[in-house]
């Protein structure tokens, strides 16, 4: 048996090795793939961390998931490649905000958020192992945002992949829209989908689950459902732990939070050993998540736009990664879980599971008010501009902080990409870098569907060419 595999959240597919989950997504049963067993980093492994570079701490900590399925060599130089797409040296800075608080900037890619993490690195895996197999997938995304534009920056004129990213019409920021719909690759497909985040991301996992389409297609996805996405998330927590005392010192960190993956990528962490004392969620408006930590039942309630469009999400697909995990991956009990959602809209969290979710985890909300109050009074306080995303967490942050641990709060998106709430805000109007300068003006290319399944197969099945 191979040291790390990947088994669902539902208990109904198949286990995998690394490569093929790399390149399955969703689990054919409809679950989330996570390892078999959380690899562990003892103290020792990870003070040998400290001033070590992000490329690094990145090799030392993800190989013990790719468990010897690509060569230490190539991974390491994908890994450099990737992180080479970075504009600043240390990939992700940590800045100081305060005595005890910190600001983690994962925006220094090139679409300006911490998708792009994530996202360059899954490119080149999936490139590596598709090569290798001599073999071409159809990508298909949702995005309520920024996850499509650094799937597309990511995946633009690779020969092996076609991908379809499918966004709310409407819903997205320009500068997020512009990412998406501006790039001239012949197998870059943007779909303008008339719904909402949720129902891109359920159209999404219908195509999965269409076995028929999914086989005949080579489905992949880019998702945070993909485990390598979470995986290559996990890296920031150890660098900036380590960077702040880690692990002789415990460290806490505010996440803004939609889909789950970010802050489920902390939760790794500490299940691998990184002290992490406070684990944060931080939500705007649609606050599902924070009312299920308080009353232990999940209950969808309709999407509201806020400035934070890409936690505009009801259906937090990681969750069900964290349910497996509290219900001592007991799958049978996140298949009715999953199935009252479906069915309902809602579920309720038995009393021991949720214990063990309020153990790791606490929550709160920002409201639109406190958003913009939060980047006002940041800027005023220390002179330090923070996106409409950043601010939910920096908010929450506040209140969750203590003086036992430093408190880290996940700055996942530049100002730039949302100059009208950053302007209203604070006043400013943050401008883009220089390689994105002539966003605005460029030419768009994109195709407008309805919500429905059969619209959306019909146009994929038409454009890919797997
Ligand atoms: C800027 C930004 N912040 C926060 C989030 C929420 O992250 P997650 O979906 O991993 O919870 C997203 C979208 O995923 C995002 O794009
Ligand atoms: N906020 C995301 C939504 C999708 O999240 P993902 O992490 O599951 O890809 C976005 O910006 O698209």
């Amino acid at each position: 048996m191979k040291v790390v595999d990947y088994i669902s959240t539902r208990g109904e597919a198949a286990s995998l090795g690394f490569r093929d989950a790399l390149l399955a997504g969703l689990a054919r049963d409809g679950g989330l793939y996570v390892p078999r067993e959380w690899p562990v980093m003892s103290k020792k492994d990870i003070r040998a961390l400290r001033g070590k570079s992000y490329q690094d701490i990145a090799f030392e900590v993800l190989k013990r998931f790719v468990d010897g399925e690509i060569p230490d060599d190539k991974f390491r130089a994908m890994i450099d490649e990737a992180y080479a797409t970075f504009r600043h040296p240390a990939v992700v800075p940590l800045v100081q905000t305060g005595p005890n608080d910190f600001v983690l900037e994962l925006f220094h890619g090139t679409t300006l958020a911490f998708k792009d993490v994530a996202m360059q690195l899954l490119a080149r895996l999936m490139d590596y192992v598709l090569a290798e197999r001599g073999e071409r997938a159809t990508i298909v995304g949702a995005t309520s945002g920024d996850t499509g534009g650094a799937a597309i920056d990511a995946f633009a004129g690779r020969e092996r992949t076609d991908i379809f990213i499918l966004f709310p019409h409407g819903k997205v920021s320009p500068v997020q829209q512009r990412q998406m719909t501006t790039s001239n690759a012949a197998n870059v497909h943007a779909l303008a989908v008339k719904g909402n985040f949720d129902d891109c991301q359920n159209l999404v996992k219908e195509m999965f689950n269409d076995a028929a389409f999914r086989d005949r297609l080579k489905l992949s996805g880019v998702n945070s459902i993909n485990w390598a996405r979470i995986m290559a998330q996990v890296v920031y927590y150890f660098t900036a732990a380590v960077s702040l005392g880690g692990p002789d010192r415990k460290i806490s960190f505010t996440v803004p939070t939609g889909n789950f993956g970010d802050i489920f990528a902390g939760y790794v962490a500490k299940k691998m050993g990184l002290p992490i004392d406070r684990l944060v969620i931080a939500t705007n408006d649609n606050d599902i998540l924070a009312r299920t930590l308080k009353t232990g039942r999940y209950e969808m309630r309709g999407v509201k736009a806020t400035t934070s469009p890409s936690m505009d999400i009801q259906i937090s697909s990681n969750f069900e990664r964290l349910l497996f995990e509290s219900y001592g991956r007991d799958a049978a009990a996140v298949r009715s879980s999953m199935a009252g959602l479906k069915q309902s809209g809602a579920f309720e969290i038995q009393p021991e599971a949720l214990k063990a979710i309020r153990r790791e985890f606490r929550a709160g909300r920002a409201t639109e008010r406190q958003v913009a109050t939060t980047i006002r009074e940041t800027l005023a306080e220390t002179g330090y501009l923070i996106d409409p995303h950043t601010a939910t967490g920096v908010f929450v942050a506040r209140k969750n902080a203590r003086a036992a641990s430093p408190m880290v709060t996940l700055a996942t998106a530049h100002p730039a990409k949302f100059p009208a709430a950053v302007k209203s805000a604070c006043g400013i109007d943050p401008a883009l870098p220089s390689w994105l300068a002539d966003l605005m003006e460029r030419e768009e290319r994109f195709d407008i569907l309805e919500p429905e399944l059969k619209a959306v197969e019909t146009f994929i099945g038409e454009h890919a060419r797997a």
